[in-house]
């Protein structure tokens, strides 16, 4: 395994923790290769004995990068902004900081483990999308609240940010499971705003080289 030389992003086409990572990593331009990992050929290729030695989560995304592999993607983007801080993805201002640090926690924390695919398996087909739903609609509701009073032409401010890699997938995601929109005006704009952006639309799940033919538009 070659640790020195380009990051490798073990990730998920569909999969929105691994898409904020490669949103981050092509924002601060770094190069790195992917290894797809599925997570639904066999039952999931994470739960392989291999993979656990690199996310004892069994999930994705892991990088390795700089001789260490790295799991969590908050942590991981963390880590790139410490170590790479071009193109800088936090704010100076310690209160917006916050405000990024909030987004990012209530999406990472608050929502998308409640809408991820081992949660969804547990609580079976019937009723899976009528959860996801309510736990993703409580969710924006307090993000667009948050973004009442920070949000300029992205979550925070002027300036892109973690919080904005954090907010594009999610609305993916609340867009598969058809949870109405409407009520979240300004997730929706900033959504808008960045759904051409060359960084983003790199890392859309339908650019990435795992993506099935049939998924693509
Ligand atoms: O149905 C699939 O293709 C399997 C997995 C995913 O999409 C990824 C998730 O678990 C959702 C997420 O990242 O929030």
């Amino acid at each position: 395994m070659s640790i020195i030389g380009k990051p490798v992003l073990y990730s998920y086409w569909r999969s929105s923790c691994s898409w904020r990572v490669r949103i981050a990593l092509n924002l601060k331009e770094i190069p790195y290769d992917i290894k797809p990992v599925s997570l639904i050929k066999g039952g999931g290729e994470q739960h392989s004995n291999e993979f656990r030695e690199i996310n004892p989560m069994e999930q994705v995304p892991s990088l390795q990068i700089d001789g260490h592999t790295l799991i969590e993607s908050l942590n991981i983007m963390h880590y790139l902004e410490e170590t790479r801080p071009q193109r800088a993805l936090m704010p100076q201002d310690v209160h917006k900081r916050a405000k990024v640090r909030e987004i990012c926690e209530v999406i990472a924390s608050g929502i998308q483990p409640l809408q991820n695919l081992t949660v969804l398996i547990y609580v079976g087909e019937e009723k899976k999308k009528e959860w996801a739903q309510h736990w993703i609609n409580r969710g924006l509701r307090a993000v667009e609240k948050l973004l009442s009073s920070c949000a300029g032409k992205y979550c925070v401010g002027d300036e892109l940010t973690l919080a904005d890699c954090c907010l594009v997938p999610q609305v993916f995601n609340a867009r598969r499971f058809h949870v109405d929109l409407r009520p979240f005006p300004i997730t929706l704009r900033i959504d808008r705003e960045l759904e051409n952006h060359p960084a983003f639309r790199a890392a859309h799940p339908s650019n990435q080289p795992d993506c099935p033919p049939e998924a693509t538009k």
